[in-house]
């Protein structure tokens, strides 16, 4: 990350916008080499509040940066390259997050010679565990990768990938924190159905997925072996999983995943 001098800019400070912004600052970025572009005033007010940020217009937050984040749906993606195009030079780094967009949509609007590079960070992010992809564009060299894995890396692990991979990393681990949730939500819900008291039964949902997580992480042991482990012969778990498979949950999460990876392939086409 550039460590002084260099400004960053995030364009865009919603949901994601604001978690890159708080990783930053968590970090040890200082608020004076952070700009943002935040088109809703009342959004822009919040985040100066909060952070001591500089909220500024898309332009000069372009002007003023090294590094600018694009932090926008992938639907306004278009108006905004028309937007700052005009105050982008050679050598300055663009880093889209937007879900969908490639290299090649930004660089066919930008001038010719800024580096792009397309990311794809999650939500997680926001409690330093964050999963994030980077991919160069054409005039990324090494310093530009480096800088773009800096500034996803002060919130959790990136992974380079080349970037055909993208919509099937997009549909992994961005989407991917949503599947959990919703697992989470439905395991609550069962345990509300089985009786228990809503409290007792989210302290205990949420506490076995922090401790499945922490042993996969911390085992390394293959998902299979530990799913065995807890599996006794004609016990509760087998009895459990046979559900899971009649009901084809497996085969719901291939299509699920399928979809979102189908859904980014639209996104870049501006639907
Ligand atoms: N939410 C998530 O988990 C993830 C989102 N992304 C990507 O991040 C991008 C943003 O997503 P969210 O933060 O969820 O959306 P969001 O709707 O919460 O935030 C977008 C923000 O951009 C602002 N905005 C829109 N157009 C603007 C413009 N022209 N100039 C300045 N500000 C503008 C909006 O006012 C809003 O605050 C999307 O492209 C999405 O694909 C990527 C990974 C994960
Ligand atoms: O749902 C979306 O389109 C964005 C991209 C990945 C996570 N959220």
């Amino acid at each position: 990350m550039t460590e002084s001098g260099g400004q960053t800019a995030i364009i865009g400070a919603g949901v994601m916008g604001e978690t890159l912004l708080s990783g930053l600052v968590r970090a040890g970025r200082r608020v004076d080499t952070l700009l943002i572009g935040e088109r809703h005033a009342e959004r822009a007010k919040e985040l100066e509040e909060r952070y001591g940020v500089s909220v500024v217009s898309n332009r000069e937050a372009t002007a003023r940066a090294d590094t600018v984040a694009l932090v926008i749906k992938p639907q306004d993606m278009a108006d905004l390259l028309a937007e700052i195009a005009p105050e982008l030079r050679p050598g300055q780094l663009l880093i889209s997050v937007a879900a969908g967009i490639t290299t090649d949509f930004i660089e066919s609007r930008v001038p010719e010679g800024v580096a792009v590079v397309r990311a794809m960070p999650n939500t997680p992010a926001l409690v330093d565990e964050g999963m994030a992809a980077i991919s160069p564009g054409t005039h990324c060299d090494e310093s530009h990768l480096a800088e773009a894995e800096a500034l996803m890396g002060s919130t959790g692990k990136v992974l380079r990938v080349p970037e055909k991979q993208m919509d099937a990393v997009t549909a992994i681990s961005g989407s991917g924190p949503a599947y959990i949730f919703f697992v989470v939500e439905s395991m609550i819900e069962a345990g509300v159905h089985l009786g228990l008291p809503r409290a007792s039964a989210t302290e205990l949902v949420v506490q076995t997925l922090v401790g499945s997580a922490k042993m996969l992480r911390e085992t390394g042991t293959h998902p299979t072996v530990l799913r065995e482990q807890v599996t006794s012969p004609g016990g509760t778990t087998a009895s459990a999983l046979r559900e899971l498979e009649v009901h084809k949950v497996r085969a719901a999460f291939l299509a699920a995943m399928e979809a979102a990876r189908n859904r980014s392939r639209e996104l870049a086409e501006g639907s």
